[in-house]
């Protein structure tokens, strides 16, 4: 056996040489230094072991795999993509663990001080937990896991089975039904819409995955009106108390407005009068003698005392809330700790939770969320399933979806929704034997299959399509490429979607995009577009439109208050326009160094905006200090000021109120309850924000921009997955430039998926 799996003091000059380079955190070493230090008889495998399983937690992983590691074990660390160039490179992982087998090193984990079998229920408060069972899970295999990991995933486990074993839900199917019937329009085959209601319905745990414009918004909005109505009608029915969600304060703004928009817009009249009619049913069973048929009770709606279906219309839209909170606000996290104010011992008060962008969720705060829920209330998740994991460690949308394209439904549950739905279930999403195949999880899910948002004739949606269509034997490498390839070969071009092949990095045309926004890249300019309902789509334009609003909507004649202090409207009305225009375009990029990363691209748009005459900034200035115009990112919550990780902020030029004639800069954030009002912050108080002229992909999960750009690095980069390009894709909503540089590395990056290894699978 290699020296550093016998000798401690050479395995941590190993891990010294592994951080020098970068390989490993510093954090990943102190633990394994600590550890040695208070368990001396640790061997050496095992405290390997530790820091690799530490390590994961930084790249996303809950645990480690020990037989993926054995089997591609350069993998485990941080390497360079193109290797590492310097001299003296310490020897590799593959190197470290050279001679070590599955068996001997899951021998060394067995040191009861260490490590607590988590397959028996990981007794004791070892540090560290194994376990080599995960029911169902494509990684079945012997893992490690640093103990708080392992209780948040248990956590999540016992959460949502026991919501799925809870009996108590089962309803009335024929109030059921004819709620679905008010709420969805008849058809022959089955509505994917109408099904992920009846079964979100059916369960206190559901999951409603699907792409962008699927309807997950207009499902769960039908999904409230149905739950209150049934609610409501019950004999002293109180309305449920329910909360709405989201993991980031820009999720949540965006949430907030499309569902205010679904409510208003939604048709309660033909579900209301079933208020009454489920309270009439309810009093049947309870006093036979008194009976009054569902034909009697149809009738006296038929007959129709408008007044008390327009004031169960009003009941019911009142009962449908439309503020959108963050999960951190929702549990009440509190400055320097990880721990909320809610939590099993002060459960949260309400009845239905709905979180939107779940992909989003982090696998300790869906542990945080889960163990702060009452046991009875309901928890409804809704997410696309196939963007991109959470940025801290776990993928739990993506964990819990597994077989949500398969559908896996028991022929119960088959029967249930033919029964409340009025149509059947196609067979190719049925399990064919009751509970050998179709779990309990997989009964609470549903995947909405048809985007409302692109049709046929848009590329963005194509582009969706064929970059994130799964592999199999049907669908191979070549035919993702080709597919893919052929959005953008469509011998008459979608209107939507452009390709921008920069030629080098000083390429001039990348500058055009940012100003001006491409429009000789689109199909006549991008002119004469309509939208499905008629609306014409005005073109694609770039940065230069919110400089432009910026300069002409100025207040210019900063009018004084009584107190001496600028009267705030007329500059809250100006910021409320620049940051609306602002939201009109955004460049979007993978990576965060280099000239095709963050930090290169933003001194560079700055410069290009300032050459077109939109900016008035120092180069220093725009490597790092604060000018008018400059967007910001918030990149870490800060409670003090109200901001949220993810929040934009424009900084603008104010009078100063004490010395006429002098400009202070502030920046303008939109609030983050929805309210519309501006939040003026001084720069200096901002901690933690970068300029956002480019945004990573990372970042703009939960964002939504009406004209996306999305540019590809020139050299190959594991971080270049289908998950990434996909979220980028999807952050279009009317227009979408794909910027390529060097050869192109769209191709080989929709083959690449990202693989989180976790223990949570099929519950
Ligand atoms: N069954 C339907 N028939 C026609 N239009 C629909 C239907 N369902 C949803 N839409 C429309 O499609 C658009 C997208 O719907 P919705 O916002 O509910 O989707 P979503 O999945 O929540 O989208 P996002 O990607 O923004 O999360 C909306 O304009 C909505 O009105």
């Amino acid at each position: 056996m290699n020296q550093v799996l016998e000798d401690v003091d050479a395995l941590i000059a190993l891990l010294d040489r592994w951080v020098e380079r970068g390989w490993l955190r510093a954090l990943d070493r102190a633990l394994v230094v600590f550890l040695h230090r208070e368990v001396p008889d640790a061997p050496a495998p095992l405290l390997l072991a530790v820091a690799l399983a530490s390590h994961q937690l930084g790249r996303g992983h809950v645990c480690l795999d020990l037989a993926a590691t054995l089997e591609a074990p350069d993998l485990a660390l941080s390497l360079p993509p193109e290797g590492d160039d310097l001299s003296d490179p310490p020897p590799l992982p593959s190197q470290a663990l050279g001679g070590l087998t599955l068996d001997a090193w899951r021998e060394a984990l067995a040191h009861p001080t260490l490590v607590a079998d988590g397959d028996s229920g990981a007794p004791g408060y070892t540090p560290l937990v194994s376990s080599a069972t995960a029911p169902g899970h494509q990684h079945q295999g012997p893992r490690l896991y640093l103990r708080r990991y392992w209780q948040y995933e248990q956590d999540i486990r016992q959460q949502i089975a026991a919501r799925l074993d809870d009996g108590s839900y089962s309803r009335n199917t024929a109030n059921l039904a004819t709620a679905l019937d008010a709420l969805f329009p008849a058809t022959d085959t089955l509505d994917w819409q109408k099904a992920a209601c009846a079964l979100a319905a059916r369960s206190p745990f559901a999951v409603i995955t699907g792409g962008p414009g699927t309807g997950k918004t207009t499902t769960v909005v039908k999904l409230l009106a149905l739950l209150q109505t049934l609610q409501l009608g019950r004999e002293g029915g109180q309305a449920l108390r329910i909360r709405l969600a989201a993991p980031t304060g820009k999720a949540a703004a965006r949430l907030n407005e499309s569902i205010a928009g679904q409510v208003s817009g939604l048709d309660l009249t033909s579900i209301a009068p079933l208020l009454e009619r489920v309270a009439s049913e309810d009093e049947t069973r309870r006093n036979p003698t008194k009976t009054r048929s569902l034909q009697d009770v149809n009738e006296q709606f038929e007959e129709g005392s408008n007044a008390v279906s327009s004031s169960a219309v009003a009941l019911l839209q009142k009962a449908i809330p439309t503020e959108v909170t963050t999960l951190h606000r929702l549990l009440g996290s509190r400055p320097d700790t990880r721990h909320f104010r809610h939590h099993a011992g002060n459960p949260l008060a309400l009845d239905v939770l709905v979180i939107d962008e779940v992909s989003m969720v982090d696998i300790e705060m869906m542990a945080a969320v889960l163990t702060a829920l009452p046991p009875r209330a309901r928890l409804v998740l809704l997410g696309d399933k196939d963007q991109l994991a959470s940025v801290e460690a776990g993928a739990v949308l993506g964990d819990l979806c597994q077989r949500a394209e398969g559908g896996h439904y028991t022929p119960e549950t088959a029967d249930w929704l033919e029964a409340v739905t009025g149509t059947p279930l196609p067979s190719k999403y049925l399990d064919a034997s009751n509970g050998t195949h179709g779990h309990p999880l997989d009964q609470a899910i549903a995947m909405l299959r048809v985007s409302h948002r692109f049709d046929a004739t848009s590329g963005i949606g194509q582009l969706a399509e064929a970059v994130n269509r799964p592999l199999d034997a049907s669908h191979t490498t070549r035919e993702k490429r080709r597919a893919v390839r052929k959005v953008f070969e469509h011998e008459s071009g979608y209107a939507d979607l452009a390709h921008l092949r920069l030629n080098d990095a000083e390429d001039p045309s990348l500058d055009r995009l940012v100003v001006e926004g491409n429009p000789a890249g689109f199909i006549n300019h991008g002119q004469g577009r309509t939208d499905r309902s008629g609306e014409p789509i005005a073109p694609p334009i770039g940065y230069r439109h919110y400089l432009e609003v910026l300069a002409q909507h100025r207040p210019d004649q900063p009018s004084f208050g009584e107190a001496g202090s600028i009267e705030r409207a007329p500059f809250d009305d100006w910021a409320r326009a620049v940051l609306a225009a602002h939201g009109r375009f955004q460049l979007l990029c993978a990576l965060r160094r280099g000239p095709w990363g963050i930090e290169g691209l933003n001194p560079r748009i700055g410069r290009a905006l300032r050459r077109a005459g939109w900016l008035q900034a120092s180069d220093p200035e725009l490597e790092q200090g604060w000018f008018e115009g400059r967007p910001v990112l918030v990149t870490r919550n800060d409670y003090g000021l109200g901001l949220m990780n993810g929040d934009i902020g424009i900084t603008l030029a104010l009078p100063d109120a004490r010395q006429p004639g002098r400009k202070l800069l502030r920046v303008a954030f939109p609030a983050s309850d929805g309210s519309g009002q501006i939040k003026w912050v001084l720069p200096s108080r901002l901690q933690a924000v970068e300029t956002v002229f480019a945004m990573t992909v990372h970042k703009s999960q939960g964002s939504e921009f009406i004209h996306t750009a999305l540019l590809l690095p020139d050299a190959p980069n594991p971080i270049l997955t289908r998950e990434l390009i996909y979220t980028g894709i999807t952050r279009a909503r009317d227009w979408l430039t794909l910027v390529e540089t060097g050869r192109g590395q769209l191709l080989d990056a929709v083959e690449r998926r990202v693989m989180r290894v976790s223990g949570l699978g099929t519950i």
